[in-house]
């Protein structure tokens, strides 16, 4: 190339799979996103606390949202792709075809979705066993994980389903095995959710001690025996059948993948910060807590060393950040449960046909809705008589119990759009009070965090990111890309390419900050009052429960 030519751009494609849909973004170097697409899933509820997908469905999803984001690109200047996707269980056969998760033996159905509590059971008895591999998983594990659900499919569909299984993948490691052949699994995905370690690799008196000695008798072949960081390089790259589907080239790089979270952790938490007047400009990144907040929230703090949280998953090492151990907090249900509460109020159908007239989301007209109603009073305050303990789906963290359960009180007999957005508006600060009781967690265990990185489908909502600043007390920064996550999944792709040297210069290069939000501190008596009752709920809940087990 001559002096005065400019080099071609070089692309990434990040393609995201969250719970609900599938989200493709075409990416280049400095991080900026120049298409976008994406297309819902299906997701079956056959019974109550069963979540179920198809692996084929997500599949044909993320090859509509890749060809449409690369559409009149010139193929030769994309350098690599990358894959996030929901810690879901993707079940096949010897033969890599789907095998049926379900009573039904439909095959279709071959995924138990990650926020699916069939198998309570069973990971009642994984926790008594007390095993050491516990220990980096907060002391407790979650019934989200995949050995209660491995646990649960041999002891619910033996013949059907178990005997005849010759590969569990976690999702995102479905994904890059479809792309490119290779079955090794992303070092994320088997610390995070599979009690794997990366100084020490599978502990066989585990799986022995559970009654999945089956895995250790043929050397992890079926769960995974391969283990490679992400970002790494997999293979020859894309096949050519995966390219004809996806409609890219054969041969480009493709990463090791990234649970949905980890991508969106990548994606904002290496920003630099210079000139935001933000306190964690002088600090290590290990000040810095992102939180990805989707269908569900979680929130990932990193650390140099080891930090042993109980309640909050992890120490995971390299599982995001090469280098750094991981500790990951969540709520299961927040997005989720947002809509559960707007959907289920007698006044949903009235705010549908409101909002539809002005174009806007129910959540833009709940947000002026409110703006109407407080009068002169911070918006916040609407909420002195109506208070939400959030764990409809269990506690994930910090309490780690799944058996607790959501409570609203203050309810009225009013059931008009006021009222609508006044429980939906507690339920959202029951959300960021749920962080708050988190970061607390975190930080009695040595963490030391002060400013929060937002993304996912939570954080456009501007009442969900003032929120937790004010409920914080911690100024919260969203990135100038809004779909952070895509950018994380462009960054392993990116990686793979061998564009850039490591994953940490990738993340620095690519991710930017966008608006910083900072907390009202003149509202900080009342949220401290709000965090007071919010404690007492469910020391309430708990109290309920003993009185009524009580002989
Ligand atoms: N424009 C928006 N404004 C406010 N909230 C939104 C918006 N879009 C999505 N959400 C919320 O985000 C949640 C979904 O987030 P998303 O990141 O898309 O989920 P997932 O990755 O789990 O599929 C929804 O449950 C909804 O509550
Ligand atoms: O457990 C998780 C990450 O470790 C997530 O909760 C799960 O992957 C679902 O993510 P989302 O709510 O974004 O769909």
């Amino acid at each position: 190339m001559s002096g005065g030519e400019q080099k071609p751009e070089r692309y990434y494609v990040g393609v995201d799979v969250g719970t609900g849909s599938v989200r493709a973004a075409l990416v280049d170097q400095s991080g900026v996103l120049l298409a976008f697409a994406d297309q819902p899933i299906k997701k079956w509820e056959p019974q109550f606390n069963h979540h179920e997908q198809s692996s084929e469905d997500i599949w044909a999803a993320c090859c509509v949202v890749t060809k449409k984001v690369v559409q009149g690109i010139d193929l030769n200047q994309i350098r690599g792709l990358g894959f996030d996707a929901t810690c879901s269980l993707v079940v096949l056969d010897k033969q890599f075809r789907p095998l049926p998760v379900n009573h039904e033996e439909d095959s279709h159905r071959n995924v138990i979705m990650w926020l699916d509590h069939r198998a309570v059971s069973q990971v009642n008895r994984i926790n008594e066993t007390k095993h050491s591999v516990l220990q980096y998983v907060g002391g407790v594990m979650s019934v989200e994980m995949q050995a209660p659900k491995l646990l649960w499919l041999k002891e619910n569909l033996r013949e059907t389903c178990w005997d005849k299984a010759g590969h569990f993948f976690d999702l995102p490691d479905f994904l890059s095995w479809k792309a490119t052949g290779v079955t090794a699994r992303s070092l994320c995905s088997l610390v995070c959710k599979w009690t794997y370690s990366a100084e020490r690799g599978w502990d066989d008196s585990f799986w022995k001690m559970i009654g999945l000695e089956d895995f250790v008798a043929d050397n992890y072949s079926k769960i995974g025996n391969q283990v490679l960081p992400p970002g790494a390089s997999l293979g020859n790259g894309l096949t050519p059948e995966a390219a004809r589907d996806l409609g890219l080239l054969p041969g480009i790089a493709v990463a090791v993948s990234l649970i949905d979270a980890h991508a969106g952790g990548l994606g904002v938490i290496g920003a630099d910060v210079k000139g935001h007047g933000l306190v964690c400009e002088g600090q290590p990144v290990t000040s810095r807590l992102a939180v990805i907040c989707g269908t569900s929230s979680c929130h990932m703090g990193i650390s140099k060393d080891p930090i042993f949280v109980p309640g909050v998953w992890g120490p995971y090492f390299s599982a995001m950040v090469p280098g750094f151990w991981l500790n990951e907090g969540g709520q299961s249900v927040t997005g989720k449960l947002i809509d559960h509460m707007v959907e289920g109020h007698a006044a949903f159908p009235e705010l549908q046909v409101k909002a539809t007239a002005r174009c806007q989301s129910v959540y833009a007209y709940l947000n002026s809705h409110l703006d109407l109603i407080k009068k002169a009073q911070p918006v916040g305050f609407l909420t002195v008589d109506l208070h939400v303990w959030p764990d409809f789906h269990g506690n994930r963290s910090p309490l780690a119990d799944l058996t607790l359960k959501g409570m609203v009180t203050g309810l009225k007999l009013s059931q008009d759009l006021d009222d609508l957005a006044i429980l939906y508006l507690a339920t959202v600060q029951a959300i960021a009070l749920g962080t708050r009781f988190i970061i607390e967690a975190m930080e009695a265990a040595g963490h030391s965090i002060s400013t929060l990185f937002l993304c996912g489908g939570l954080s456009k909502n501007p009442l969900f990111v003032q929120m937790h600043a004010d409920i914080t007390g911690m100024p919260v920064v969203l990135s100038q890309e809004v779909e952070s996550v895509l950018v994380g999944a462009a960054i392993l792709g990116a990686c793979a390419s061998g564009d850039f040297a490591s994953v940490q210069e990738a993340m620095a290069k690519m991710s930017k900050v966008g608006k910083v939000v900072f907390p009202r501190l003149q509202d900080k008596r009342y949220y401290d009052k709000k965090y007071q009752v919010f404690l007492k709920l469910v020391e309430h809940q708990k109290e309920y429960l003993a009185i009524m087990n009580d002989n």
